[in-house]
């Protein structure tokens, strides 16, 4: 069973089935792939550097054929449709919205006007102002600072920003490629926590991450990725514990248990 709950709710999340990718004629980068986000949840994906991970986000999201890529067999499957072909506006109508891997904020904005832009598909302004406030209870540096223009915030702060403005669309999934990049620890952790929240409100998140204990320390369910092909998949407890995903993703020697962040370039 994938995902981290009852089969029964299968067709009400996101199903990717037996997807391949290609960008060009000849670049194969996601090869006969499964992945299910259920309700409510939160599904890790992990993998090194050019395994496919921001593939499959865009593949999602509907950005694929901008990037010259396209879905050569399978399926994507959004609470029982397809939205494989659909583009991306279409798409968050449908409930799924993205925040991209390098914090994309509107730099010569205020945090209030990047919010607003977030909204922009929004007719009902009650609902926005509660959605607002919510955002800025969740980061509220970001109400400290909501006339700033967001070119000055912190790199914490713009990726709060840009998780805040994925969020006034109010969302079902929310799809995070790479939130923690380059980012503090303590930033790190306060990401960790607001996605949990994220969860706790309702929507489920697909979590792309090379931060495997991050991710894993939050989410129900993982996905290891490698060369395009889904090699692991589990609870996330059980991931996180597995001594091969320790020796690789997580740094630790496989023998001694100990942290070996160099040999293999962990961003824990
Ligand atoms: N537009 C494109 N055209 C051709 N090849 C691409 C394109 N975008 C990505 N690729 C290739 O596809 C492979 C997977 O890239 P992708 O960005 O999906 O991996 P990733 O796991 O997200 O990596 P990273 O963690 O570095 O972002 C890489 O070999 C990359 O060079």
């Amino acid at each position: 069973m994938t995902g981290g709950e009852t089969g029964s709710q299968s067709s009400e999340g996101l199903v990717v089935r037996d997807l391949t990718v290609r960008y060009g004629p000849a670049i194969t980068v996601l090869r006969s792939i499964d992945v299910e986000v259920r309700p409510r949840t939160v599904v890790a994906f992990l993998g090194v550097n050019g395994a496919g991970k921001t593939t499959l986000t865009r593949a999602v999201t509907g950005m694929l054929s901008f990037h010259g890529g396209s879905v050569i067999s399978g399926d994507i499957r959004w609470k029982g449709r397809s939205i494989v072909g659909l583009n991306p506006r279409r798409i968050v109508r449908a409930g799924i919205s993205q925040v991209l891997e390098g914090r994309r904020i509107f730099a010569e904005l205020t945090v209030d006007q990047n919010l607003s832009v977030g909204g922009i598909t929004k007719r009902n302004d009650n609902a926005l102002k509660e959605r607002r406030d919510w955002i800025y209870d969740m980061f509220p540096r970001l109400r400290e600072r909501q006339n700033q223009m967001a070119g000055y915030l912190s790199g914490g702060e713009q990726q709060m920003l840009a998780i805040g403005r994925a969020l006034m669309q109010s969302p079902e999934l929310l799809v995070l490629d790479e939130p923690s990049l380059g980012l503090a620890p303590s930033i790190v952790e306060h990401i960790r926590d607001t996605i949990a929240g994220i969860r706790e409100a309702g929507t489920s998140v697909l979590l792309i991450e090379q931060n495997a204990t991050m991710a894993l320390s939050v989410a129900d369910y993982g996905y290891i990725l490698s060369h395009g092909t889904v090699t692991k998949e589990g609870p996330a407890k059980e991931l996180l514990a597995d001594p091969h995903i320790q020796s690789f993703y997580l740094g630790l020697d496989e023998d001694t248990g100990e942290l070996d962040a160099v040999k293999h370039g962990a961003t824990a």
